[in-house]
This record gives structure tokens, C-alpha cells and sequence, in this order.
């Protein structure tokens, strides 16, 4: 039973689709994948069966059914059931396409062939069972923040690429480890990554040796900021963290063991209308809000040290 899981189908709205990729993460779903069909959206997303009963499920079912009735859109038919992991693995694979991030990033999944002549940089991901396939607005929107903080106004592209070189980074709850890999191939020196979930770690250590970095580049860990504060030898020059808002909050006093003066950050995992405890948080712990990007409802703070 180890490997069965559970494949959760809902026909939606259009106008829905965002707010339930929000509730399906929250509920611990892993590889959410959505197909336009006619005039609605089938969204199909997968959890291992010992961690949801059917009691869950329902609950998650009325859940939908109330954001719905909130939105006055029409109420999503949801239906679940009992997969072999086989089967999982190839079914949301199917519905992942190749996709461009910002100006420099192209998100290849890695059972595709790499586009010929693309000027891009590349990651090759198979997140497995972990967050991040760069589908998500939140991902996005940190591969972006990474984009213009690793190559700022450079005067010629070699002296951006010498400005990067001693850049050091961590990245807090890095599921599939598309971030620290992104940021080392935007010019980052190394990355410090770590997620409580030890499945993220797998993908991010798999995710590494398919991308042909260099484990001294990428030490990935599991744990949170305490581990990071144990791992790192000297204070960071960058965090970047896509988790939920109550978890950076939560979070936010931690920072500072691992952070110089001149620390740049990138939270995101936010809804917009948390956006304001989440700033009020960080800014009591000695950060300055310098620009909030939205995508969707979800948003994404570019903070730095005073
Ligand atoms: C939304 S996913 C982000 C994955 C990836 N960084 C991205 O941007 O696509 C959040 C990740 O944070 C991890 N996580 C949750 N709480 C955490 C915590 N307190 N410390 C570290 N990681 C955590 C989860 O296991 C999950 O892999």
C-alpha cells in the first residue's frame, strides 16, 4: 500500500483553478497539473494515500464547494481515487510542458528533449514528489526576483559575472530545488538548501546531479533556518523563501543568525491580502520592504537589510 496514491480530478471554472491549487498544496498535494477541457479546467493532483482518508477528502470537497459559493462561480465536481504510483508518476507528467521564466529561464522537464538553439539558461527538473515545477505563480515569481537581483544593472555582462562570483545564498523550503539551481546558473557561487520534507531533499539532491552541478555549489540539507544556521560558515548574502505566510512568519526572527548588513531576501508563498503581516514581520526583524510583485492572488516581497 506504500506506494498508493491518491488522484484527486476536479472540473472547474476558469476563475477557480488558482484558489484551488491553493487549498490542493495546502492539503499536502504533490504534482498538480491542470487541462483546459472545453470551457472548464480539469485539475488532477496526487497524494499518498496514508495521508488523506476519505474523511479528508470530503472535507476538502466542501472546501471547494465553499470558496465557490464565496466567488458566486458554479460549484466544482470533485472526485477522487486509489492510483499505483506507476501510474501517478505518468499521468501529470503528460500535462508539463517546457516554460519560459523571466528573460533568462527555460524550465525543461527532464523525460523532454532540450529546445535546439534556445539563448536560455536551463534547469532540467524532475520534481518528483516535491513543489516546484515552476508552474506556480509563487516560483515564478522568485525565479524572476532571483533574475534581477543575480544581474543588476551590469555594466558588461563579464563584470556581472565577476559581481556574482562571490554571491552565496540559501533557500528556505527548497522542494524541488528549482531556485538554488536557478540562482547558481544565473551566476550565484553556492547555495545552501534545505526543506523539512526529506522527499524535497531527494528531489533536490536528484534535481542537482541531473542539472550537473557541482555538490559543493548546492548542500542541501533537511531541516529549516536552525539547520541553515549550523551549515552556513559565514553569514549569507541572499535568502530566498517560497513557503506559506504564516511559515515566514514564524521564520522571520530566525533570519538574523544567518544574514549580513548587506542581506537581500525574496519571500514569497504569500496571498496578497497577507502580504501586509507578512512585511510587518519581516521589517520588525530588521528588514526593509523595497518592492511587492504580484502574479494571481499570490505575492512576492524583495526585501533588504537596513
Ligand atoms: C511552496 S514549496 C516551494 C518549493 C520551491 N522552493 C519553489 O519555489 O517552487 C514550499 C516548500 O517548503 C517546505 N517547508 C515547509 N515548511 C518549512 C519550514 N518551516 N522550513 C523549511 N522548509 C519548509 C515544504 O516542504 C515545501 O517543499
Amino acid at each position: 500500500m506504500a506506494n498508493t496514491w491518491w488522484e484527486v480530478q476536479i472540473q472547474c471554472e476558469p476563475a477557480l483553478e488558482e484558489s484551488i491549487f491553493w487549498r490542493l498544496e495546502n492539503f499536502g498535494c504533490r504534482g498538480t497539473a491542470s487541462e483546459k477541457k472545453g470551457s472548464s479546467f480539469l485539475v488532477r493532483s496526487y497524494l499518498p494515500q496514508f495521508q488523506a482518508h476519505l474523511l479528508d477528502l470530503a472535507a476538502l470537497s466542501l472546501w471547494l464547494r465553499q470558496d465557490a459559493l464565496c466567488m458566486e462561480l458554479p460549484i466544482p465536481v470533485v472526485r477522487w481515487e486509489l492510483i499505483d504510483e506507476q501510474d501517478w508518476a505518468s499521468s501529470w507528467k503528460q500535462y508539463w510542458q517546457p516554460q519560459e521564466i523571466g528573460d533568462r529561464i527555460l524550465i525543461n522537464p527532464a523525460w523532454l528533449p532540450v529546445p535546439e538553439n534556445s539563448e536560455r539558461l536551463i534547469i532540467l527538473l524532475d520534481p518528483g514528489v516535491a513543489f516546484g515545477t515552476g508552474n506556480h505563480a509563487t516560483t515564478q515569481l522568485c525565479l524572476e526576483s532571483l533574475e534581477m537581483r543575480l544581474s543588476s544593472v551590469p555594466e558588461s555582462f563579464t563584470s556581472q559575472e565577476r559581481a556574482n562570483e562571490d554571491v552565496v545564498i540559501a533557500d528556505v523550503g527548497c522542494g524541488s530545488g528549482i531556485l538554488s539551481i536557478g540562482a547558481l546558473l544565473l551566476g550565484a557561487k553556492k547555495a545552501y538548501a534545505v526543506d523539512t520534507d526529506p522527499l524535497a531533499v531527494r528531489s533536490t539532491i536528484e534535481n542537482r546531479a541531473m542539472n550537473g552541478v557541482n555538490p559543493e555549489s548546492l548542500i542541501v540539507a533537511e531541516g529549516s533556518v536552525d539547520v541553515l544556521t549550523k551549515l552556513v560558515p559565514q553569514p549569507v548574502d541572499g535568502i530566498v523563501c517560497n513557503i506559506l505566510a504564516d511559515v515566514i512568519i514564524s521564520l522571520a526572527p530566525e533570519f538574523s543568525a544567518i544574514v549580513k548588513p548587506s542581506t537581500w531576501g525574496i519571500f514569497s508563498g504569500i496571498l496578497l491580502e497577507q502580504s501586509k503581516a507578512v512585511a510587518d514581520a519581516l521589517e520588525k526583524h530588521g528588514w526593509v520592504v523595497a518592492t511587492l510583485w504580484k502574479r494571481k492572488e499570490w505575492c512576492c516581497l524583495n526585501v533588504r537589510r537596513s
